[in-house]
């Protein structure tokens, strides 16, 4: 049996978008019948809630801290491992179609001498991924903006100097004006390309195209949707599928707002904070939200019909998740970044179709799931070793198939808020623009270099209302996830070319290799060959 491998991201995506997870209205029948084909991790967060450093943990394995990407735009160094370098000597073809956010480390392959256009530097730029096909999100006209689907759109007929942003991302008003998808207030109208010219399912005719070039040799697909990230604008049918009957109800208080986190106040006054303050645009925005998420679903419902006409799915590993979420509005907060459920929790579903995995088939699963664990659990499903010492995660798999294993007690995420507003406004040094966050199932503590922790009982306070980090009481608590949070930094983290296990196999074998440090004359020498060559250090 062929081992492959279909990694499903959506981009923006929140935990709570799902029929699966609870949504009440949206429907999503297709991702929630992938949830009963495997099992749903509940509790599942990002290593950084923000695109750039959260696919970096889910490519490379590792913390934020220990590839070093830390916010969107940083490079990944030349160096770091990623999915391609774990599963390629696997036999895997590892193929990307969709996002990465990769940028490459074009200094770290000059000082090595890698041309970036050779194919060991495409490789590397492209975060180790045979590139099928790359589409990053739309980017203005300026920016540099690696996309296959604006060389379909042209060729599809249209034309202008962005026809991604012109046609895919806006609406047209009554005089055939462009009405651009940038504008929230456009949300409600559809967008000018029809349904199938449209993002989502091209991505996923793209997949299948792989698929099939794939043949028999088996493959990791990362399957990268762009949606239903902003721009907000969804083509027909899907632009009016839902409405504001159908938005969850707002999870902010009053006492929020009045004394608030120094961090969290600068987030509340970034711009696309206070604009989902707004009823209007929340009314407007999250149906096309809903609607984006509704054609996401139909298209996993294509493909997984395509992979079970194929009799592939018998033979597929198949993850679904996103690279983090959205607050819309939640906490009087837009965008993501920081660390309450809306932003850093993500959707994520383990479809492994070996009879093991039938023990756990169709349930919700609690253990604190971390992005990292995605790679590690490939290279366990293509039958490679475990290696701590480089990939920080741990693989599901047994998790999925029912075996008692000891688990983590706290999931970690960072962020880099050093590129935002919020560190002028705090007037911050670079420096210390550093957040942590360690939740441990019920207390959700957040450390904020230069100012007070953040802290949440999600156990008495789910929604996250009661920040209790000024609240003396809670310090104890605050304490205990801060010692958590040091043992875990004072780890290794960059030790990546030696593991513990190669170390404990050195052993004693100084002497016997002829370095004979401490002795005084060859009788000692003499004396510990005799007992075994142990020298004593
Ligand atoms: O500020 N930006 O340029 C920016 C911010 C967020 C963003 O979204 S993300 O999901 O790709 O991180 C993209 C671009």
């Amino acid at each position: 049996m062929a081992r492959n491998i279909l990694f499903i991201m959506c981009d923006q995506l929140r935990f709570d978008y799902l029929g699966c997870a609870g949504h009440p209205h949206l429907k999503t029948p297709h991702i929630d019948a992938l949830a009963a084909r495997g099992a749903r991790f509940d509790r599942a967060y990002v290593q950084s809630p923000i695109c750039g450093p959260s696919r970096m943990s889910f490519y490379t394995g590792r913390y934020t801290r220990s590839h070093g990407s830390t916010w969107n735009g940083i490079p990944l160094r030349v160096g770091e491992m990623t999915m391609g370098d774990h599963l390629g000597p696997l036999g895997l073809r590892t193929a990307l179609c969709g996002k990465t956010h990769m940028v490459p480390d074009i200094a770290g392959m000059s000082r090595l001498g890698i041309d970036p256009g050779s194919g060991i530097g495409n490789r590397l730029a492209e975060c180790g991924f045979e590139v099928w096909d790359r589409l990053d999100g739309l980017h203005p006209a300026p920016l540099p903006r690696p996309s296959h689907y604006e060389d379909h759109l042209r060729g599809l007929g249209f034309g202008g100097p962005n026809p991604w942003e012109q046609w895919a991302n806006s609406a047209e008003g009554d005089d055939g004006e462009i009405l651009s998808g940038w504008l929230m207030e456009n949300a409600d109208k559809p967008a000018r390309v029809d349904e199938a010219e449209s993002e989502t399912p091209y991505t996923t005719t793209r997949a299948i195209e792989f698929i099939e070039d794939a043949g028999d040799a088996p493959w990791c697909l990362h399957l990268s949707y762009i949606k239903p990230h902003w721009p907000y604008i969804v083509p027909a049918p899907y632009h009016d599928m839902y409405g504001p009957e159908h938005i969850q109800p707002l999870v902010r208080s009053e006492a929020e707002r009045a004394d608030p986190h120094p961090l969290h106040a600068a987030y509340m006054g970034h711009r696309f904070s206070q604009v989902f303050a707004r009823e209007e645009v929340r009314e407007r925005v999250i149906p096309a939200y809903m609607g984006l998420i509704a054609q996401i679903d139909d298209q996993i419902g294509r493909l997984m019909a395509y992979l079970d006409e194929t009799g592939l799915s018998k033979e597929t590993l198949i993850v679904f998740t996103s690279d983090h979420g959205d607050y819309l509005g939640d906490h009087w907060l837009g965008e993501k970044e920081l660390f309450h459920d809306p932003s850093a929790r993500i959707p994520l579903i383990v479809v492994d179709p070996s009879p093991e995995a039938d023990a756990t088939r169709g349930q919700v699963l609690t253990p604190l799931a971390e992005a990292i664990d995605l790679l590690p659990t490939f290279v366990d499903w293509a039958g490679g070793e475990a290696r701590p010492h480089i990939l920080e995660g741990r693989s599901l798999l047994p998790l999925l198939r029912g075996q008692d294993v000891p688990w983590r007690n706290v999931a970690i995420s960072e962020y880099d808020y050093s590129l935002r507003g919020a560190r002028r406004s705090l007037n911050q040094p670079v420096a210390d623009c550093r957040l942590v966050m360690v939740f441990d199932g019920r207390w959700k503590f957040i450390h904020a270099e230069g100012f007070r922790p953040m802290l949440y009982d999600l156990e008495a306070d789910p929604q996250e209302l009661c920040d209790l980090g000024a609240d003396p009481a809670h310090a104890g608590e605050c304490a205990r996830l801060e010692a958590i949070m040091n043992r875990w930094a004072r780890g290794h983290h960059s030790r990546v070319t030696v593991s513990d296990a190669e170390i404990e196999a050195v052993g004693d074998g100084d002497l016997r290799a002829g370095i004979a440090i401490g002795f005084w004359d060859q009788a000692e020498i003499d004396a510990a060959m005799d007992a075994g060559g142990d020298s004593g250090n």
